[in-house]
């Protein structure tokens, strides 16, 4: 797993954006073989979502054959309620590019069986061969999607009752009031995001210090669910200064990044293109991700 630690928010984003654009750029997606990416919401993918959007108008990128998957939706909130993760991921990035609608995967909290609902997703992602990329943001008390403490490491797609800290937490969204945040929703488990086979996740703000601090310093823990990504083979985390406050290892990280330069030669490069854009070392292939 890696580190990669930058000054803010925006930069963490700008870096995110970039890797995701590289990614997609080297997958030369086609319509028979697309680029599967998983998706959050949240306040954390906003700025990289806005950049994205930039990068389309500047023609950079292209959603024409990227299939996507959402991570969650809270359960019983109308489609179009203005807090409804369907209503987000529209707002904030697909209605400003050329992704095709019927590409987008976004659990329906409304389905009659939600049960099925959830089943039917999975069979989904399976369908279209897994997911390459997943990007994903994480709560203060460290769950991934809505995989609150205590989900099983090994869990799939299902209905979750969320945590009172994720009600509290998300009653910014609902005017402040807590008896408006859905107590339910639909979210992908652990394993179903560990399955991909690049996991990113952004962390920033020093109120997820803690938790970043127990997800990589600590052991694999199904009370911090991301904790998960020590086990992955392909796993990074972008993070800002604010949220390494509580790491001992922040030297370590930065080491590695800075070895890891000077081999490759490039700053952006850290972050972009993984595999196959990087030149090789002693006529070694180098990978940023292990
Ligand atoms: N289900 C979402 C998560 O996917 C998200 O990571 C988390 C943090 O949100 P924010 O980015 O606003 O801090 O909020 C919710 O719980």
């Amino acid at each position: 797993m890696r580190l990669i630690i930058r000054e803010d928010y925006e930069e963490v984003s700008e870096n995110i954006a970039n890797y995701i654009k590289e990614r997609i750029r080297q997958f030369e997606p086609s319509s028979e073989r697309p680029f599967v990416i998983g998706l959050p919401t949240g306040s954390s993918p906003i700025s990289v979502y806005k950049k994205l959007v930039e990068l389309y108008k500047q023609e950079k990128i292209s959603f024409k054959h990227v299939v996507t998957f959402n991570m969650d939706e809270y359960v019983g909130l109308p489609r179009d309620h203005s807090e409804s993760y369907h209503t987000f991921m529209w707002n904030n990035l697909f209605m400003h590019v050329d992704i095709n609608p019927s590409n987008v995967h976004i659990l329906d909290g409304n389905a009659p069986d939600l049960d099925e609902e959830c089943k039917k997703f999975e069979a989904d992602i399976a369908r279209v061969g897994g997911i390459e990329l997943f990007l994903g943001g994480i709560g203060p008390d460290g769950h991934i999607a809505f995989n609150e403490p205590g989900s099983s490491l090994t869990s799939r797609t299902r209905v979750k009752t969320l945590a009172y800290e994720t009600i509290i937490a998300n009653a910014r969204f609902f005017e402040g009031d807590i008896t408006k945040v859905p107590k339910l929703a639909l979210t992908v488990g652990v394993a179903t995001v560990m399955d991909a086979r690049e996991v990113v996740i952004l962390i920033t703000g020093a109120h997820k210090a803690i938790a970043l601090a127990k997800c990589i310093e600590e052991g694999v823990n199904h009370m911090w669910t991301v904790s998960a990504i020590q086990m992955h083979p392909k796993g990074l985390i972008v993070c800002d200064e604010d949220a390494t406050l509580e790491l001992h290892t922040v030297k370590y990280f930065k080491s590695i990044e800075h070895v890891h330069h000077s081999l490759i030669g490039s700053e952006n490069l850290s972050l972009q293109g993984g595999v196959k854009q990087l030149k090789s070392v002693n006529n070694r292939p180098t990978t940023p991700m292990e």
